[in-house]
């Protein structure tokens, strides 16, 4: 499977771009609203499905990826030791507390102050001392999104560079057209201060002259692309390569022609590039993919933030039918006050018809769904972060991995259940475990309406060895004490 379809319809994507000129892309001013300012369209097309193929898997993951860098504009906070493993276990490990004990150039101190940034990450600490280090060393780093590796490795690569030199000496490549912008973006903010160095996009859309030689000291892109221009066109020549950056090697290793161009642009650099690998997640095949692209490596890991019901009072509703749920929700609505609530539907149709419903009882609903661009799902989240919308409906893919502190209640108004039917453990810990969190208390409630959906309610709850509670919707004064 050389070349998937998903793959191919990125490069489609890529070579619809426009030309990209070097460190003037396009802002995207045409980033998208949400229909009707995020506010509710009842009409959702497509058939509700949620069994997703493999391709709509893969491409899930980039866009997830995308959207946890759209919405995010801190760091994660993590009380999480970090993990090192060197390469040589005998010579010290360096970590440092402040920029400043990195020496970096003036111009890039001055750009990472300028972004804000006032002390190093819980990642960064270990990964920039090994990054920056002398003699270069290969690092693979894996953390999740949000921990600061984008400013870790853009800083390393501009550190590396020469701009003296005119022709590349970083080369980046990342599994979509998209992602690449992302972290362009970053090379400038952080690059601000050193404009002699100079960045070009090597993706689908930026078409170069065959026989002419790249200037610019920094390259990101796509690995098909960055293949081409290495091999094909020999815009790049890859013996001058001093940097190797692989972001996001656990969207890349979804899709097989990214994965075996990545190690053929691998396998062109000379022996002292320094090669850096970077993931979110830390899968088996992640792993086998790391240990081909970086020789000797130096390791980090920091481990995800753990998620618990123990902080959760979790409930269940019975009824017969989605109206009934819907009154349900209603009644529960009308008997205590909900500051912000996610509804979590089984299929795009449900969750259309919800937020139709609830719109129509005054409330002020936002709508998350699979044919939304990552744009527009990133803009409807910012407004529910904001507080402009109150009920977030959405489904379970869209909201994987979004983190919406001030979530008061999660509503199941649909349990988790994986493409087997079998209960979604994880997914079901994942949707509830975002109430509870930063030692706030938070409140689940679980609609249920026939025999197979108690019963995974039942199996769900001897997995967790956690009582949910049955809840009479009926008694007011029964639900007014779930608040307290
Ligand atoms: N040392 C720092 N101090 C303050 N903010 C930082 C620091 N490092 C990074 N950030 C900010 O934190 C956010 C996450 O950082 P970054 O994008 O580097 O993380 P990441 O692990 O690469 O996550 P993702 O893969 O989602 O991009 C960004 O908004 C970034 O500007």
């Amino acid at each position: 499977m050389a070349t998937d379809s998903w793959a191919r319809a990125v490069d489609e994507q890529e070579a619809a771009a426009d030309s990209i000129s070097t460190l003037q892309i396009r802002e995207k001013e045409d980033k998208a609203k949400p229909e009707e300012n995020g506010t509710v369209k009842a009409d959702v097309q497509g058939d509700g499905q949620v069994a997703k193929t493999e391709e709509e898997d893969k491409e899930d993951k980039a866009a997830q990826s995308l959207l946890n860098k759209l919405i995010r504009n801190n760091l994660v906070n993590t009380n999480n030791q970090v993990e090192v493993l060197q390469r040589d276990p005998n010579s010290p490990l360096y970590s440092v507390k402040s920029f400043e004990e990195l020496r970096l150039k003036p111009q890039l101190l001055q750009g990472v102050y300028a972004m804000g940034f006032n002390r190093p990450s819980k990642i960064q600490e270990n990964a920039l001392p090994m990054m920056l280090a002398e003699p270069p060393q290969n690092l693979i780093a894996q953390s999740q999104s949000g921990t600061g590796k984008t400013a870790a490795f853009v800083l390393a690569m501009l550190s590396r560079v020469d701009p003296a030199n005119k022709w590349p000496q970083a080369l980046c490549v990342s599994p979509t057209y998209e992602l690449a912008l992302q972290t362009g973006k970053v090379i400038e903010q952080m690059g601000k201060f050193y404009p002699e160095v100079k960045l070009i996009y090597g993706i689908r859309g930026n078409k170069l002259d065959r026989g002419m030689k790249i200037q610019e000291q920094i390259v990101i892109g796509t690995p098909g692309t960055i293949l081409d221009w290495c091999l094909k066109f020999k815009f790049i020549d890859p013996k001058k390569i001093k940097v190797f950056v692989l972001d996001e090697a656990d969207v890349m290793i979804a899709t097989q022609g990214h994965q075996d161009q990545s190690i053929r642009i691998q396998r062109m650099l000379p022996q002292n590039c320094q090669m850096l690998l970077f993931s979110a997640t830390f899968e088996e095949s992640v792993w086998n993919f790391a240990k081909r692209i970086v020789p000797d490596p130096n390791i980090i890991k920091l481990k995800r933030e753990e998620e618990t019901l123990d902080t959760i009072k979790q409930y269940y509703v019975s009824c017969c039918s989605k109206e009934e749920k819907f009154q349900a929700l209603c009644n529960i609505y009308g008997a205590i006050t909900i500051a912000q609530a996610m509804i979590f539907c089984h299929t795009r149709k449900t969750a259309g018809w919800l937020a139709g419903e609830l719109s129509r009882e005054g409330h002020q609903v936002a709508l998350l769904s699979g044919e939304m661009a990552v744009e527009q799902r990133a803009a409807v989240i910012d407004r529910f972060r904001d507080g402009k919308e109150k009920v977030l409906v959405t489904t379970n893919v869209c909201a994987r991995g979004i983190d919406v502190e001030q979530v008061s209640v999660v509503i199941n108004f649909d349990l988790p259940v994986d493409k087997d039917g079998n209960p979604d453990n994880e997914t079901y810990l994942h949707r509830i475990g975002r109430t509870g969190r930063f030692g706030k208390r938070g409140l689940a409630i679980n609609m249920v309406d026939s025999k197979s959906s108690m019963n995974i309610l039942n199996r769900i709850q001897e997995h967790f060895k956690k009582k949910i509670e049955k809840l009479d919707t009926d008694d007011l004064d029964e639900i007014e004490k779930i608040a307290n």
